[in-house]
């Protein structure tokens, strides 16, 4: 029998489950979509919007969705009784509220039940927030103010405060609902908690130390719940959210007898500690420094492997997610859009018919193709309040003339639609691709002092990733891709999967297959052998490339699971000279949102 790794990723729009091979090839995936599979709970884009800013999703909707996943997998006929370990992702930020009768719930599941028939009074709270929350300005404040600013929040927890993080999300719920409050007996993250319910032995799993800095509340370098912010919370907070699980790979427990019994699991089978979705998708592949990761999901994502901490009030620092208790630490930092795959999507369905095809077609005829194609078009569509520039919101639309020189900018003329609306395509995307450009710069540049906002315009040398991982549903557009090696100025690279004896771009799901390999690397150590993630990932794919024929030497980019789409072309000169350009038109139409 093959022995089989399984990860799991719960995000925002649907619970997805990927089978890994011994040597990390993918071997099946399947997913179960929240509005389709399981339209009872009514949610649009697997959320309900409600009041004041409010995001959220149903509890129930995440356990009857693992109902539906395992029973699909059944029905798939997955080898589960192979499997030797798993591990779950989970959209970062959101909690979990646990009622008192939890444990004993979860360690007396009835096998010939299903989750959803067993587990509702298992949760104290019906709702889980989501990261398109935006209700929580004043608790925000709160915690600022708690610690002296954003910068001295971002200091100590990897990021000022954000409506979405879990720190603010619990102080409001604990100041609109004292008594619900009290009568919960633990919080997870969406992570730890899909740890729990595979383990279902009724202890309630520490939150992985990666996703804690999703927060607002770990103190990153003291590797400690920082206890002013617990205090601020007040009522036993820290009890209520337990020990982080420092420890990335450790088993830290096996699968439940309700999966045994229900599915057939081995009861051998390891729990690892689930983590974020953004941290599971950077397990995905392996950053080299100044290499970067963008996930173009639900939100858009820009990742960058730092070997230092680097707190900064526009980004998110956070603790390595596959680091073993003695390991030396090491980060990445994270910007996070709120207007990324929905806003692209909203030009398409205003102005391009609904279709790609014509938003691309558009796209290419009008990006530069030399040094003196000069962009002279901005879109910034900000239709949620946007987490990078803080608060951002509205639509602005700039055209400029750059014969103007310095007077370019103050000259600038606001439109509600371009002339030719061909180019709404292209100076959306421009827009959004500067911007992932221009702040990836400023994590790289060694020069910003850690922990300080930085002010300074962009020199012509600014420092730029060399090489770009593209993931997430829009990564399946090739002219996207291609923009992104122009703006960027970086070689794109996706990820590629051997499939009928040929290389062919991957379409799995990057979270879930991230996950997996951290229960492939736990699986390891728990059999006696330290090795670290980054060791155990190089041999599996070096035993591939042998299976394979590839004997001694390096081995190929594609061995390596990934393979460059895009390269800079001659427009990507063009942009180089544009970046402070755009820079100072963000500025404007943050002025004036402001007005
Ligand atoms: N060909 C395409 N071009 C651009 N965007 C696309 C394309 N295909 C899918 N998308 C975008 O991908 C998004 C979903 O990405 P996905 O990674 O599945 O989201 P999540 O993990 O957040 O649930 C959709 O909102 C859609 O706009
Ligand atoms: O808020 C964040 C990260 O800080 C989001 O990235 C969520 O983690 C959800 O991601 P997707 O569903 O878009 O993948």
């Amino acid at each position: 029998m093959e022995p089989l790794y399984l990860g799991l990723d719960a995000s925002t729009q649907s619970l997805k489950a990927s089978l890994l091979s011994e040597n990390l090839d993918v071997r099946a995936e399947c997913a179960i979509h929240f509005d389709t599979d399981l339209p009872q709970y009514k949610t649009k884009g697997g959320v309900i919007f409600g009041e004041n800013g409010e995001v959220y999703s149903p509890v129930m909707m995440l356990v009857e969705a693992f109902d539906l996943l395992f029973d699909k997998i059944k029905q798939r006929k997955w080898d589960v009784a192979s499997i030797k370990g798993v591990a779950g992702s989970g959209q970062q930020h959101a909690s979990v509220y646990w009622s008192q009768q939890a444990s004993s719930l979860l360690s007396n599941l009835d096998p010939k039940t299903r989750l959803a028939d067993q587990l509702s009074p298992a949760f104290s709270r019906s709702i889980v927030p989501n990261w398109q929350d935006s209700s929580t300005s004043k608790e925000c404040q709160d915690f600022q103010s708690t610690v002296g600013g954003p910068v001295a929040l971002a200091k100590i927890t990897g990021s000022r405060a954000h409506e979405r993080f879990t720190g603010p999300q619990i102080l409001r719920f604990k100041r609109n609902h004292p008594e619900t409050y009290r009568e919960t007996s633990r919080i997870s993250l969406v992570s730890s908690a899909i740890t729990t319910i595979l383990c279902s032995d009724g202890e309630v799993k520490g939150i992985d130390e990666s996703d804690a800095c999703g927060m607002n509340l770990w103190n990153v370098q003291g590797r400690h719940w920082e206890q002013s912010l617990l205090d601020l919370i007040g009522e036993d907070a820290g009890a209520k959210l337990g020990e982080v699980e420092t420890d990335a790979g450790k088993v830290v427990g096996h699968i439940g007898k309700w999966f045994v019994d229900r599915y057939g699991f081995s009861p051998e089978c390891a729990v690892f500690p689930g983590t974020g979705d953004n941290p599971a998708t950077f397990l995905s592949l392996t950053l080299a420094p100044s290499e970067g990761l963008v996930s173009l999901g639900t939100s858009d994502v820009v990742l960058v492997s730092t070997s230092r901490y680097f707190p900064n009030p526009e980004s998110h620092a956070f603790f390595h997610p596959a680091r073993g208790a003695n390991d030396s630490p090491s980060y990445f930092n994270m910007i996070v859009y709120k207007n990324g795959s929905l806003a692209r999507q909203h030009v398409r369905d205003l102005y391009f018919d609904k279709s790609w095809d014509k938003f691309n077609a558009a796209v290419e005829s009008l990006r530069p193709q030399a040094v003196t194609d000069l962009p002279n078009k901005a879109a910034f569509w900000w239709l949620l309040p946007d987490i990078v520039p803080h608060n951002a919101h509205g639509v602005y639309k700039y055209i400029t003339d750059p014969s103007a020189g310095l007077f370019e900018i103050g000259a600038a003329q606001k439109v509600d639609t371009f002339p030719d609306v061909s180019s709404e395509a292209l100076a959306i995307l421009e827009s959004q691709l500067f911007n992932y450009r221009s702040r990836s710069s400023t994590i790289l540049d060694d020069s910003d002092t850690p922990g300080e906002p930085s002010t300074a315009s962009l020199p012509d040398n600014i420092p730029r990733l060399t090489r770009v991982y593209a993931t997430g549903g829009a990564s399946a557009n090739r002219t996207i891709l291609s923009l992104m090696a122009d703006v960027l100025s970086a070689k794109v690279c996706k990820n590629v999967e051997f499939y009928d004896n040929k290389w062919k771009d991957a379409d799995w799901n990057a979270c879930s297959v991230g996950v997996a390999y951290k229960a492939r690397w736990g699986y390891e150590r728990s059999q006696g052998r330290e090795i670290t993630f980054d060791d155990l990932v190089a041999q599996c794919r070096n035993n591939r490339a042998k299976l394979r024929g590839q004997e001694g030497g390096a081995i190929s980019l594609e061995e390596e699971g990934i393979r460059v789409v895009a390269e800079p072309g001659e427009g990507a000169r063009a942009y180089e000279r544009r970046v402070d350009w755009w820079r100072a038109l963000e500025h404007k139409a943050l002025s004036e949102m402001s007005k």
